[in-house]
């Protein structure tokens, strides 16, 4: 089934047992296809519930979530994930971990992307899962999800126990492959730097809601930095997402209702800027498509 959509949430909701906190709550947002899409959010956010919901591996228990049109159960098959704790069968070798890959996925199985994967490590093919270490097996995890060759990659903080060199190579292969092939990619992470180049639509996740939500390129664009005169009510008529005082230096970053007036030094946010901004101030207004809307 062909669809606009390769990630709808609407009003979802988590809650881990009958009388336990909801773990992500009133979750609304729809990512378009062909999108690199960085997860963010502290620690205990809702990002892995998310990621699980839309990988049909735990249930919502309000609202829906939708992928590439359908069911995450229905959707399953063009569906790469790689779970934070990277699970994969101990007992069997990288080669016999990637002919699973293939036994499981007929008809749709990249050997020569699940090889070079593997390869780029300089893995030894026979070494057993349980003999390598956590970054070594997060690459198997990749060439398993790549090698899939999915419509959507959900992958879980794919990059956290990588050296450099390796999330320098890995995320120039999960570039290519959204490139040459449209694959959508959800990822989380931590290292919101790294993912400025990389990723063109942003969810970010705090206490279990939507905080932001949209193509960076115009989140980025709805908030300025701003400094001028401290005057408390100079910023009123503007959504101020945080501001701070120093001597009579007035800092803030901003959702601007309208042009600022020129005695105001304005410059754009980076990304990272944009994302530290909403985490600090937990209780600054969120930018969603709901909410511009
Ligand atoms: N299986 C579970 N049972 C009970 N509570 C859970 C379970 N999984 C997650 N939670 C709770 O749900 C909330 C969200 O957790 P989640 O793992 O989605 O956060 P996260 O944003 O991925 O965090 P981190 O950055 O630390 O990986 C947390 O409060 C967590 O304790």
């Amino acid at each position: 089934m062909s669809s606009d959509t390769a990630l709808r949430a609407e009003a979802l909701g988590k809650r881990f047992g009958r009388r336990g906190a909801w773990a992500l709550r009133d979750c609304s947002f729809r990512l378009p296809p062909g999108r690199v899409c960085a997860v963010v959010g502290p620690n205990g956010a809702g990002k892995s519930t998310l990621l699980a919901l839309a990988a049909g591996l735990t249930a919502p228990t309000e609202g829906t979530v939708s992928v590439l049109g359908t069911t995450p159960a229905a959707a399953r098959p063009r569906v790469g994930y790689v779970a934070q704790d990277k699970p994969l069968y101990p007992q069997l070798t990288i080669a016999e971990t990637l002919r699973m890959g293939a036994d499981l996925n007929p008809g749709h199985w990249d050997t020569a992307v699940a090889e070079r994967i593997v390869q780029g490590g300089d893995l030894d093919p026979e070494a057993r899962v349980r003999s390598l270490s956590g970054g070594q097996r997060t690459r198997v995890a990749l060439a398993l999800a790549l090698g899939k060759r999915p419509a959507l990659l959900l992958l879980d903080e794919p990059m956290a126990d990588l050296d450099p060199l390796a999330r320098h190579e890995l995320m120039g292969t999960l570039m290519a492959e959204a490139a040459q092939y449209g694959t959508t990619i959800v990822m989380s992470s931590h290292v919101v730097a790294e993912l400025e180049d990389s990723c063109d639509h942003l969810l970010l996740v705090g206490g279990g809601r939507i905080r932001l939500a949209g193509e960076i390129d115009e989140l980025l664009a709805a908030h300025l930095r701003v400094t001028g005169a401290a005057d408390t009510t100079a910023l009123g008529g503007h959504t101020v997402v945080e501001s701070r005082v120093t001597g009579r230096q007035l800092t803030a970053l901003i959702r601007p209702a309208a042009p600022l007036p020129g005695d105001w030094h304005t410059s754009a946010p980076s990304l990272e800027d944009l994302v530290l901004a909403h985490l600090r101030n937990p209780a600054a207004p969120g930018l969603t498509e709901e909410s511009a809307a």
